[in-house]
Order: C-alpha cells, then structure tokens, then sequence
C-alpha cells in the first residue's frame, strides 16, 4: 500500500541545493516573525503536518506525498491553524522552480532547511512526491490533540509507523524550537523562553523545571513554571510514563543521541508511505554557513 514514485523531476541533484538556499535565505529575511524567533519554527511545523495525516489503513493516505497541504481544505483544518504563513512564504519559490519541484518536495525540504538552519542535525532528504488533486487530500481531523497522555501519544505515533518509543520521543523534542499561540491552538507561551535553536533543551526543561498545571485563557490545561515556559500534556506525557522519562533523560544528557535518533525519524515522517525507487538519490545538504553565504 505504498505509493509509486512517478515523476521524473527535471532538476538535476545538485540543483537542490539551490532550493535549500532559497528556502534559508527566505527564513533570514523573515527573521522579524512571531517577535524575532523568526520562521523557522513554522516552517518545520508545516513540513511535519504536510506529512502527519499518513495513516496506511485509510482509502486516502495522506502524507507528503501528494503535496495535498496546499489545498485550502487541508490548511483549513484547525489543526493547520497558522500555517498559512508558512505555505506563503514558500509560493514564490515554487513559482520560481516552475513546476520542476513539487509541492510535496517542497514542503518536506522546507523542514529540512528549518531543522538544519536552526542548528539541528543533518537530515537525509528524497525528491520523488508528485502533486495529487484535490481528490487525494485526507479528511481534517489526523493530526494529534495535545489534551493528552502518554498511552495516547504512543498509539497517535504507531498510526504513522513509529513502534520504537526513542522515535515517538525524539520528533517530539522538535518542540525545543518556536512556540503555541492561543488563537492557533489554544495553548500560549512560552514568552521569552521561546527559541529558535534546535537542541536538547525541550528535554532538560522537561526534567529540571518545576511546572505546575494550570487553566490558561482558552480554558485549556497547560503546564506553566516561573519563567514563563509552558509544556503542553502531551509533551508533559513524556516524563509521566516510565518508558519515555528513560529516554528523555538519556536526549537530556546527550544531544548527540537525540540528534541521531531525530534526523532518522524525521526523514521517515517525511517519507511516510512512498516507494523511491532504488535510483532515487539520497541528498545532504550544506547550511548557509557552511557555504559561507
Ligand atoms: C503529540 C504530538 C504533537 C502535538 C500534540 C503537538 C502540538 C502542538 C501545538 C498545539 C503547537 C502550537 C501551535 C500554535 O499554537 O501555533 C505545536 C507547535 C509546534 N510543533 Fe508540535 N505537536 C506534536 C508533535 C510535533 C512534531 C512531531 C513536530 C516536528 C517534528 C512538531 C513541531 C512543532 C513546532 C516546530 C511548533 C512551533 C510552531 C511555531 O512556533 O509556530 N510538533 N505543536
Ligand atoms: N523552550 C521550551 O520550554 C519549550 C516550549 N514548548 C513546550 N511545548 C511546546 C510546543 C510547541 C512549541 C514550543 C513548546
């Protein structure tokens, strides 16, 4: 129940690059978003809900293949709230590349610069996705409720595939970037605690900090500590279950374990559900400063 890679996409390997660097430069130019932390954080938010719908039991698929995010009535789904921004940034880019990348690739590549851009590890990346119609977007309702446990949590990520609880742990702490916003979600903060650093520091705040629940203003629980840092439940599932608290200890101690384990999930969240074919090319890509640029 794999989708067949189809297209045969005219940009040649190395002219990916040129895209990831287009894709960054959009994010320094936009660096005044969401109070300075800038679009990073959203950016790799819509490559995660471009591809987070998958689910293999269902007529419709989802996931990133399609590129079916780009259809008003995927972005209109409440849980797509402020991603808008992110699929504007991203137009004329693909007006530039004039059909030689699709929306799928675009959308997956554009949370690979946001992870890489931000300071997180490398992550590896395929193009292939072609763009479906209309038909072949997943009805609104796939993407996770933060009002959660950690048994909830577990199940949501086996939906997609992820068996292993380090997986389930590791894309989760990619909340170490950006922050929610009360008219996207109905949770708020964190308010100077926001980053837009990819690191570990979603696990060490889990585990040093002390958070105590509270009814925000949308009358949603959330966890709140003294310096204005909030953990949604379901990211507070993650020190509640015994499994999970052994591996955000472990990440807490060692970002490079997290690292590796999220750039591996990562790549499959983005790749859920598509067959590449053997030939199809694995790309790394160089940061900005690693051009020098
Ligand atoms: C249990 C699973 C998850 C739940 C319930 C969840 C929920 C949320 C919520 C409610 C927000 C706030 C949105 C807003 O108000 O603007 C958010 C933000 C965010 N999420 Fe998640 N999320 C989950 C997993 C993930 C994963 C797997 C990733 C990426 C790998 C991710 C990346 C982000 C990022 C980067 C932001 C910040 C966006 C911004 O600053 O605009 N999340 N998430
Ligand atoms: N720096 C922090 O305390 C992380 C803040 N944070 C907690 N849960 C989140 C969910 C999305 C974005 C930021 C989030």
């Amino acid at each position: 129940n794999e989708v067949q890679f189809a297209a045969s996409n005219k940009l040649k390997n190395t002219n990916y690059q040129n895209v990831y660097n287009d894709i960054a430069n959009v994010i320094r130019e936009n660096d005044e978003h969401d109070d300075y932390i800038g679009s990073g954080p959203v950016l790799l938010r819509l490559a995660w809900h471009a591809s987070g719908q998958f689910d293999s039991k269902q007529e419709i698929k989802g996931g990133s293949y399609n590129g079916t995010l780009r259809f008003d009535k995927e972005l209109s789904d409440p849980s797509n709230a402020g991603l808008k921004y992110a699929f504007d940034l991203l137009k004329p880019i693909y007006k530039k590349y004039n059909h030689q990348i699709s929306h799928g690739d675009l959308f997956t590549l554009a949370g690979v610069v946001a992870v890489q851009e931000m300071g997180g590890p490398k992550i590896p990346w395929r193009y292939g996705r072609v763009d479906g119609d209309i038909e072949t977007v997943p009805l609104n309702g796939r993407l996770p409720d933060a009002n959660q446990n950690a048994n909830y949590v577990r199940n949501f990520f086996h939906r997609l595939n992820f068996l292993e609880d380090k997986e389930i742990v590791a894309l989760i702490g990619a909340h170490c970037v950006g922050k929610t916003h009360l008219k996207n979600s109905g949770f708020e903060g964190p308010w100077g605690a926001a980053t837009n650093m990819f690191t570990n520091e979603f696990f060490r705040n889990l585990l040093t900090e002390k958070w105590v629940l509270e009814k925000n203003e949308a009358g949603n629980q959330q966890y709140n500590n003294d310096k204005g840092y909030m953990m949604l439940p379901t990211d507070m599932a993650l020190v509640q279950d015994g499994s999970f608290k052994k591996i955000v200890e472990e990440f807490a101690n060692d970002e490079s374990s997290f690292f590796k384990v999220f750039s591996s999930a990562f790549n499959k969240l983005l790749e859920n559900g598509i067959k590449f074919e053997k030939s199809s090319p694995v790309l790394y890509f160089k940061t900005l400063d690693e051009q020098d640029i």
